[in-house]
């Protein structure tokens, strides 16, 4: 599904060699700098209408609600008239599904949706960069960190819900602990080059592979 044959870009990426079928859950690990943002662009641009796509900067629309800023998950699924109708008043149905959307993303659907989310806090805004990536309805996720900002329990129920509504996940994380318990497979990626990509079990169970993830951030 995605697919990289000794793929170079500039300095950032050196001879990337990764396949990622439909199906699997992969984790991208490594240090601040190491090349995950840059192997997830990647990946988005070899399919990007038929991804559910979470990056860091989630280039929301300061001045419009959070109902909007979700609902822009789905513009290019319908018309130009259907999307102005909706701007000028929330239609029916994606409202209702914003809403129910929005309660499983622990936000208020009477109050967080309808500020512009210039007036939401950082994890608030998070959370709709995430419901537009959720909105979007797509069988693939990738995202950049989703969780960062948000506490431990909200970053688990928030993880499971992106895991259990997409057949292939792709995100970057910085905590192990997530990756290593939600994960199927992890690939540890340094100085732009993949340094190992395992089964999160074995990762767990084998020492040697458990160094390989320490070494990482050395
Ligand atoms: N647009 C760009 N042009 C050139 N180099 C870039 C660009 N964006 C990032 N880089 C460089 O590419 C390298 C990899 O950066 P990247 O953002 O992919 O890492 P990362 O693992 O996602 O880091 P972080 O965890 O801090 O987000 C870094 O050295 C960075 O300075």
């Amino acid at each position: 599904m995605f697919k990289l044959d000794h793929y170079q870009l500039d300095d950032r990426l050196n001879d990337i060699t990764l396949n990622i079928n439909s199906g699997e859950k992969v984790a991208l690990l490594g240090p601040s700098g190491g090349g995950k943002t840059s192997l997830l662009n990647v990946l988005h641009q070899q399919c990007a209408d038929q991804i559910a796509w979470c990056p860091q900067e989630h280039g929301l629309v300061e001045a419009l609600s959070g109902y909007h800023n979700m609902y822009m998950g789905q513009l290019d699924q319908h018309y130009a008239l259907y999307n102005l109708a909706n701007l000028i008043k929330p239609l029916a149905k994606p409202k209702q599904a914003i809403s129910e959307l929005s309660v499983l993303l622990g936000l208020d659907p009477q109050q967080d949706l309808w500020k512009s989310v210039s007036q939401l806090s950082g994890g608030q805004r998070q959370r709709i960069g995430i419901g537009r990536a959720l909105f979007r309805q797509q069988e693939s996720f990738l995202g950049d960190e989703p969780v960062s900002s948000l506490d431990p329990v909200q970053a688990q129920q928030i993880l499971e819900l992106i895991l259990n509504r997409h057949k292939t996940v792709i995100l970057a994380l910085h905590n192990r602990q997530q990756a290593l318990s939600n994960f199927d497979r992890i690939i540890g990626i340094k100085a732009g080059r993949i340094v190992f990509d395992s089964p999160a079990k074995e990762l767990i169970k084998n020492k040697y592979q458990a160094g390989l993830l320490d070494s990482l951030y050395e």
